[in-house]
């Protein structure tokens, strides 16, 4: 299902955070949003799940105006995992995995035997099955991080908004969930800092800098040393990855005078 933003506009106390942010993630596609911090990036994507009204501009689902969704529908289309998303309560993993079904269950009735088939498969393949049992309080940052994936992917949504979602896990994990995005075909809108990351796993990126998209388009085309230099104040190396061709960016650490 298509998404787009379309002119979005967000001020909050006179200060305009993010100013007309027009962005399309074709059907299926992967886009990322990366900039430096505090340039708007989870500002934006937190008007798609719906955490923010957008003081000017639309989110469209799938043709849609977000806005003119009930609750429940855009919870059908739309599934976040944030940097909010978080259970304080100390359920079992279990249980805030089966919580993704929600916004498609009538009453308080169980999980169908195909709702429980899918919710042990994402916990499977988010590789937290063996946690199953424990209270999500007792998870490490990672386990959590996991456990909130499974969710999202129950909800079976048509779209899917990911803030940092790779924070917490070490590697082979962070590359396994990239890699799902791929194989789960998702309309996907992901926020990553990692630029070798985001090179590897988006078809498109769209890169905000003081609120502003300043570049958008295919890896290779936008992460040059030039915008890397502008939007993120860094000289890089831009090199094409040996095997796959993906652009990789190689930085050098420099000494601070003054510094030991
Ligand atoms: N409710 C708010 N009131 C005032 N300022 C806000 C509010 N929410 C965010 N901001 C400011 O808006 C700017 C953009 O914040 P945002 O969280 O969208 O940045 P970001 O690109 O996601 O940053 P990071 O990479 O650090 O996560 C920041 O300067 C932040 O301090």
């Amino acid at each position: 299902m298509h998404l787009s933003l379309d002119g979005l506009t967000v001020a909050i106390d006179g200060a305009t955070l993010v100013h007309s942010l027009s962005l399309d993630v074709p059907d299926g596609s992967v886009v990322g949003l990366v900039g430096p911090n505090g340039s708007g990036k989870s500002t934006a994507l937190r008007c798609v799940y719906r955490a923010l009204r957008p003081t000017g501009g639309t989110v469209r689902v799938g043709g849609d105006d977000l806005a003119s969704l009930k609750p429940r529908e855009g919870a059908r289309r739309v599934a976040a995992l944030t940097q909010e998303s978080s259970s304080d309560l100390d359920f079992t993993v279990a249980e805030v995995v089966a919580l993704g079904r929600v916004p498609h269950q009538r009453g308080n009735g169980p999980l169908t035997a195909r709702e429980r088939e899918l919710c042990a498969s994402a916990m499977e393949s988010m590789d937290v099955a063996h946690l199953a049992h424990r209270g999500v309080l007792t998870l490490s940052g990672g386990e959590r991080q996991r456990v909130l994936m499974a969710r999202a992917l129950v909800q079976e949504p048509r779209v899917l908004v990911l803030d940092e979602p790779t924070n917490h896990l070490d590697v082979r994990h962070q590359i396994h969930l990239l890699s799902l995005l791929r194989e789960v075909g998702v309309t996907t809108l992901v926020v990553l800092h990692d630029l070798n990351l985001a090179a590897a796993a988006c078809d498109r990126l769209g890169v905000l800098s003081g609120g502003r998209l300043v570049a958008a388009g295919p890896p290779a085309d936008v992460l040059t040393p030039a915008l890397v230099r502008e939007a993120f104040g860094v000289e890089a190396t831009v090199v094409p990855h040996p095997l796959t061709g993906a652009p990789q960016l190689l930085y050098r650490l420099t000494h601070q005078e003054g510094t030991p």
